[in-house]
Order: C-alpha cells, then structure tokens, then sequence
C-alpha cells in the first residue's frame, strides 16, 4: 500500500468508527461532507506524530469540528493508526499545499508545462464518504468520454412542492422553461438532503424534453475538480474547453467543494464567463449561500451571486406527509394519511431521511405480511424513533448555543446584556420555545429568572431576523441539526 492509500485507508476507518459512535444526523451534517484528509508524517520514525489534515470550507465548521469533534477524531485516528495523531483543521486554501501550487490567472497564462505541476491538493486522495455519485447527461454532439444520463427519475413531477422550496422550485421552474433568460446564474443553497440535486436534474430532464439536442450536462462539483486535474496532467485543455464551454445548460451540485482548488476556479471562471457570454444557463448549489463560501475568490462568489440565490429549508410537515404518501405511492404501497403523519411528525431532519423511514416501513409491512398501521410504523422504526424521543433539554441547548458562539454557559442566566452575551441567550431562548415544550415562563425561569415577556421578546425578534438575514438562519439550521442530533 502506497503513502496516499494507507491514509486514506486511515481517514476511511477513522469515518466508519465516527459514524458508529455519532447519531447520524451529526455525522452526515459534520463529517461526511468533508473534503479528503491528508495525512502526513506516516512511514516516519515510528514514535513520531501524525499529522491529519482536514480541510473544511469556512471558520464556522471549522471551530464547531475542533469544539466538538476533533478530540474524539484525534483518539480515534490515533489508535487505529498506532501512533500519536495530531488533528489540524485547515480552511481550504490556506493549507501548505495548496499555498505552494502555482496558480495561472488566466487561461492564457497556463504555464508551458503543466505536467510538471503538481495535481490540485486533493486530487491524490479521495474523500472517503463520496458524494452521491453523480450521473452526467449530454446530448449526441457532446464528447464520447462524458456521456450519460442524467437521473430520469428526479423531475418536477416527483419533486413534491412545499413552502420550503417554493421559491427554488419556482425559479427552477422558469429557468427550465426559458434557460439563459433571467436567473443566470440560479444559486441554490441548504442543507443535506434537502432536495437540490434532486431540484437541477429535474431542470435538466424539463429542459431536454423540450429540446432533447440541448447540451446538457449535470455534475458534481469533485468531478469538475478531477476533470481540470486530468486535463492539466495531459495538456488537453482544448477538451477541457470543449466539454464545458460548449454547453446551454451546465448543472453543478456541490460547489463548496471548490473551496481552496484556485485552479479548478480559474476553469471554472473561465467556463463560467464563457456561457454567460453565450447565453447558456448555469444552476450550482452549495450547503451555504455565496458570501458564506469561504476559500473562493471573491470574483467568482461575487457572480455566483449575480442571478438569483435561493434556499432551500427543511420540509415543514404537511410536507413531509406529502412526500411520504408520493413517495409510498409510487412504491406501490399506498401509506394511510395517519400512518405518514405519526412518521412525518417524528422523522423532521431532511428528505433523506425521511425516505430511509419509508423503506424500513414499507420492508417491515412486506416481510412481516401486514397492513401499513401506526403501530406498525412504530415497531418498524423503533430504533429512530428512542433517538427522536430523547427530549432536547433546555440546558443542552444553553450548553450548545454557548459553545457555539463562545460564551460561558453560566451567561445564559447571568443578568450580563453585552451584545456579544445578550444575543446568543436570546438565540437560545428562541431555539428553547422551538424545540421545547416548555412555556414562556418556565423557560424565563431556567434563564436566570426573567419574565415571560423577556424570553417571547426574543422568540420574536430573533425569529423575524432569521427570515431575513441569511447567515443567522444558516447558524439556526447547524444548531437546530445538533441538538436534534
Ligand atoms: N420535495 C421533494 N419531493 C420528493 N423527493 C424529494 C424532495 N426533496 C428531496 N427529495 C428526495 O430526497 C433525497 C435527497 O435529495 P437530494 O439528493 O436532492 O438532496 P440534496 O439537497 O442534494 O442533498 P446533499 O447536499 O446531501 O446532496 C432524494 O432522493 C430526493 O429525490
């Protein structure tokens, strides 16, 4: 095995030994999306430090990650490795080796002999929990090399319409319906599972039923990154230019991914401008809107958001209950509204998941020849639902919110009104009407014995500022996705 595979061979079993030990809901908000692991110092004198690198897109993940989780990643790839391993999380493009790549500014001033570079920094090792696997659609005329299809399943028809992608569906919408008009760039951002990829193919399918010659092509953004790597390495940039410019609708999941890869933007920017010109459309999506895209120049975040940027929220419940009896419905096995409501109340995190219930469901009623029940329901997602159960106490939430923004938990009942103190207590005020039972007054009670009129004060105002200011909804949804962990 080979310096790069033994690491990553590390990072892999380092991930399944996280993902026993963490609910899932953390480790697919915090773990699985991040980029490769370098390690460095293996094969060294044995006694000496590892060194395991992880890159993550912004300082927001990067101080929850060494607050929550990087002792325990520590301890873990330390025993699995058998020598001391020290964590370093890096955000992206200030690592040493993405400092040392030489990066062309244009097109034009791509050195003589790329080969002699170095492939981008991640190129060598894989992340180790893929993305979904991303299938790529383009019409007759494209090159041979990336033909395939685009996911026939994932159009607007199966996608099930709801106030939490109203606004994306609708631009989605009229983008598929007159692409390279207005919304070029469609930025569509929010968290895992949430129905984006699902979202651009189903542009992709609108388009090419209407125009089946379309070039069409969806991607992941990890592919686009191997794709200028491959390139480089063998001087084919005209293959580069021909796949990407050519193009009159260009689908890229993921572009967080681009964070630190400064000559994957480069490309990027150069095909970006060059369908822009064309009037091609370009949809992306991300975990975080533009601005909070962190290791990506500020000439490509600042056009990303020059279209239109939309969100996309957790399903509210009507919702998932909608989905759930479409999705049971195509199955082949109708769900009675009861059943997909008692399973939609308790199942709140994300689309995604909220298939994973139906399955087991759906497997539980065939193998064990019954009615789809709630009872039934019940015993067939046992497991999920003494996790959901688990009641979020108020203190657990003054304890996250704390450590989130850096103030000592005793704060939340202390009478300080700082700025830097007040308004986290009253996010957390917030966050304990949310997910808590507890009334007005007792949680003005827990807070250091404030009045009712304090804690609806702040469930109002910090619930108004959420549904405008994009950065604290975003903070809301990782804090929300915790403590539901
Ligand atoms: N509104 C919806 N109606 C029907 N199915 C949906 C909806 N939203 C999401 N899904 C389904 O949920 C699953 C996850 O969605 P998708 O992969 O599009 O999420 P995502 O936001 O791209 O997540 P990630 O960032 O983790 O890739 C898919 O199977 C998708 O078809």
């Amino acid at each position: 095995m080979n310096t790069a595979e033994w690491a990553s061979d590390l990072w892999r079993r380092g991930c399944e030994r996280l993902a026993t030990e963490l609910p899932e809901q953390q480790f697919n908000t915090w773990i699985r999306p991040l980029p490769p692991a370098t390690v460095a110092g293996e094969g060294a004198d044995a006694a000496s430090a590892l060194v395991a690198t992880l890159k993550v897109p912004n300082h927001f993940k990067r101080d929850w990650i060494r607050r929550q989780y990087a002792a325990r990643i520590e301890a873990i790839l330390t025993e699995l490795a058998g020598r001391p391993t020290r964590l370093e999380l890096a955000l992206a493009a200030r690592d040493a080796s993405a400092a040392a790549l030489a990066v062309p500014t244009s097109a034009a001033a791509v050195p003589q002999q790329p080969s002699l570079l170095p492939p981008e920094p991640s190129a060598a090792l894989r992340p180790v929990v893929q993305p979904p696997a991303a299938p790529v659609v383009l019409p007759s005329q494209a090159p041979a090399s990336a033909k395939h299809r685009i996911n026939p399943q994932l159009t607007f028809d199966t996608l099930v319409p709801g106030r939490a992608n109203q606004m994306a569906r609708t631009a989605a919408l009229h983008v598929a319906g007159a692409p390279g008009i207005t919304y070029n760039p469609l930025f569509i951002y929010g968290g895992v599972g949430l129905g984006k990829t699902h979202l651009i193919h189903a542009v992709g399918n609108a388009l090419l039923k209407d125009r089946p010659d379309a070039r069409v092509l969806y991607l992941h953004a990890e592919q686009f990154i191997s794709d200028v790597v491959k390139n480089y390495q063998r001087k084919t940039f005209d293959e580069l230019k021909a796949k990407y410019h050519s193009l009159d609708l260009l689908l890229i999941d993921d572009v967080q991914f681009f964070a630190g890869k400064d000559r994957t933007q480069e490309e990027f920017f150069n095909a970006f401008e060059a369908l822009l010109a064309k009037k091609a459309h370009i949809i992306m999506t991300s975990d975080t809107y533009p601005k909070g895209l962190v290791d990506i120049d500020e000439r490509l975040t600042s056009r990303f958001d020059a279209g239109l940027t939309v969100a996309i929220e957790p399903p509210e419940l009507e919702m998932r209950v909608a989905i759930l009896i479409k999705k049971a419905e195509a199955e082949g096995t109708p769900m009675p509204e009861d059943v997909a409501f008692f399973v939609a109340k308790n199942v709140r995190a994300n689309v995604r998941e909220l298939e994973g219930a139906l399955r087991k469901v759906l497997a539980y009623a065939k193998f064990s020849h019954k009615e789809i029940s709630i009872n039934l329901a019940r015993e067939a997602l046992k497991d999920l639902l003494s996790i959901q159960n688990r009641q979020i106490g108020v203190e657990n939430i003054q304890k996250t919110v704390a450590d989130f923004y850096k103030i000592k938990v005793a704060d939340m009942y202390s009478k300080k009104r700082p700025a830097s103190i007040a308004r986290p207590r009253q996010i957390a005020m917030y966050l304990a009407k949310e997910l808590t039972q507890k009334s007005l007054p007792e949680i003005g009670e827990l807070f250091g014995g404030r009045d009712h009129t304090t804690v609806l004060h702040a469930v109002r105002k910090i619930g108004g500022e959420r549904q405008k200011n994009t950065e604290l909804n975003q903070q809301l949804h990782v804090l929300e996705q915790t403590l539901k962990g």
